[in-house]
């Protein structure tokens, strides 16, 4: 009981701040006369329209978007209280401005690290010469041509062995039912743990086998989103008495110690047994081999926050990522149909694999210009991380004018980023993959990356940009060439209240075989 009043004076604390947020955009919208786009609150006694914010807490990315776009990109909350001092933003000029030009001025902070306690030390939860070393060590391992060809045929073998095998059978099901965010996040799972710590524990095995870390990753990663909006006293007080949702991060945080702790012991044995493995390529094995990171004194701390850092990252942004695609894919049946037809060339020249199934290999699809448009498209609208924050360490101006000091939290609002028309255009909430692409059709078009946020921008570019890609496409047009996917009418997909864009309810879709050449005939004629 303890807990559902905590959870409920958590949802009180976040809906001042919504308060503030929401009644600041109805305002806004009433005196643009757009009183239609508001959120419809009904006002109540005493309460006010608190009750109506409680409901539509799962709306704060729409919420915000409606007001950064009535507000010029930016909005600056300043409440009496502590913990209450905000800039949001999704202004082009002054993303870059804090996320290149004044980069040194613009740290993550102590609060960030504190909130994003499940990382440790690792590199998302570190600033200066602590992350800069991560960030070079980090690099280096990722970008030998020996990981990226390791990325490239683990993602194929995935794709072949698990994803397609999965789905055929989903579709030989009464129903043919499955839930594809489930699928993705099993598949991520799988694929990240393979290149981080060499090891496929199986997720997305069928019958769909329970997996603790999964779970205890949602749990801390809900955990983190509420501390976005909770005062800092509030969410340190729950911690410290172990109630509520902090109590449930705290679980997560030791399913996911003990994960990680037996992979390193297990790793470190082996290597102490048989020496080191010249073949492997996973990013551990890389790390317990490196004589720097050996001369650590705190060395497996130190790998234990490097590789949880690089999981969390691979496992959570990437299936969201595709389970948007497969969203966007199925409410775009011209979408889908370009795609198959740049496809089909391909595919006419290959083999079937198992099941007669066809899968591409990452050098075959690397110049389509059209999945590469596509796959950014995605991205643009439903950007993993919808947001992100940073800290103030010096007074400043912004180019928007806007004055931020030491204190000041700053919210990036890469969702809202996508959706803004003056940003994209008066068609920016359509799904185009065309505005990526020359008029010509024959090249694509420089997009800046203080527009197109969704890989962040600047120093702290993400480093598993190219290999995402690479992972993207190659289960894209594996999935997309064989299989006809449809959301299950009736369906409700909108984001979850969560630091990574998943879907509340998931993506509950009906799988069929595609027949004969899908770029033929498009699913929804199958
Ligand atoms: C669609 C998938 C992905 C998206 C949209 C994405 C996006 C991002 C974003 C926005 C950041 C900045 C986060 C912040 O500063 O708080 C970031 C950082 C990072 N990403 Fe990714 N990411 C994806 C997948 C991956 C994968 C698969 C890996 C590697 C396993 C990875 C590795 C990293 C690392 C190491 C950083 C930290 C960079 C630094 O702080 O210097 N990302 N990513």
């Amino acid at each position: 009981m303890a807990m559902d009043w905590f959870f409920i004076l958590q949802l009180l604390m976040s809906s001042v701040f919504l308060l503030v947020i929401l009644c600041r955009y109805r305002a806004a919208a009433k005196s643009k006369k757009t009183r239609g786009r508001s959120l419809g609150m009904t006002q109540w006694p005493i309460v006010g329209v608190i009750p109506a914010i409680v409901s539509n807490i799962h709306r704060i990315f729409e919420g915000v978007t409606g007001l950064l776009a009535l507000s010029h990109l930016n909005y600056q909350c300043r409440f009496w209280f502590a913990g209450f001092r905000y800039f949001i933003t999704c202004d082009p000029a002054n993303v870059r401005h804090i996320f290149t030009s004044n980069f040194e001025n613009y740290p993550k902070g102590d609060v960030f690290a504190q909130m994003f306690d499940i990382l440790g030390g690792g590199i998302f939860n570190s600033d200066g010469e602590k992350w800069r070393r991560q960030r070079t060590k980090a690099q280096m391992l990722m970008t030998t041509p020996r990981y990226r060809g390791f990325v490239e045929r683990s993602t194929l073998e995935k794709a072949e062995n698990s994803v397609l095998p999965y789905l055929a059978h989903v579709a030989g099901t009464a129903g043919a039912t499955c839930d594809l965010q489930d699928v993705f996040m099993r598949w991520s799972f799988d694929t990240t743990s393979k290149l981080v710590y060499g090891v496929d524990p199986g997720c997305l095995a069928i019958g769909l086998p329970e997996v603790p870390f999964a779970r205890a990753m949602d749990d801390a990663l809900r955990t983190v989103f509420l501390r976005h909006i909770i005062p800092v006293t509030i969410w340190k007080a729950m911690r410290r008495l172990d109630v509520g949702h902090e109590r449930k991060n705290a679980a997560a945080q030791r399913t996911a110690d003990s994960f990680v702790a037996a992979t390193i012991a297990s790793r470190r044995a082996a290597h102490r047994k048989h020496g080191a493995d010249k073949s492997a390529a996973d990013l551990l094995s890389s790390f317990i081999c490196d004589e720097e990171v050996a001369d650590d004194p705190d060395a497996d701390q130190y790998i234990r926050d490097m590789t949880l850092n690089l999981l969390v990252a691979g496992r959570d942004a990437t299936s969201s990522a595709l389970s948007w695609f497969f969203y966007l894919l199925a409410t775009n049946p011209r979408v889908e149909q370009k795609l198959l037809e740049e496809l089909a060339p391909i595919a006419a020249r290959k083999k079937p694999t198992g099941g007669g199934m066809v899968a591409f290999e990452a050098g075959e699809l690397k110049n389509l210009l059209y999945l590469h448009a596509a796959v950014c498209e995605c991205l643009r609208l439903y950007p993993s991380l919808p947001m992100e924050h940073k800290a103030v360490v010096a007074r400043d101006v912004l180019p928007s004018g806007h004055e931020v000091r030491p204190g000041d939290k700053i919210l990036v609002f890469n969702y809202s980023m996508g959706r803004m028309k003056r940003v994209w255009g008066p068609d920016c909430r359509e799904f185009r993959p065309e505005r990526w692409i020359s008029e010509d059709g024959k090249k694509l078009r420089y997009v800046p990356s203080n527009k197109f946020v969704a890989f962040n921008s600047g120093p702290r570019t993400c480093l598993g940009k190219e290999m995402v890609l690479v992972q993207m496409k190659v289960t894209v047009a594996a999935v997309a060439w064989n299989f006809a996917v449809e959301v299950v009418p009736g369906h409700v997909v909108e984001p979850k209240l969560s630091i990574i864009l998943h879907m509340k309810n998931g993506l509950l879709v009906r799988v069929k075989r595609r027949s004969g050449n899908p770029a033929a005939m498009t699913s929804r004629q199958q």
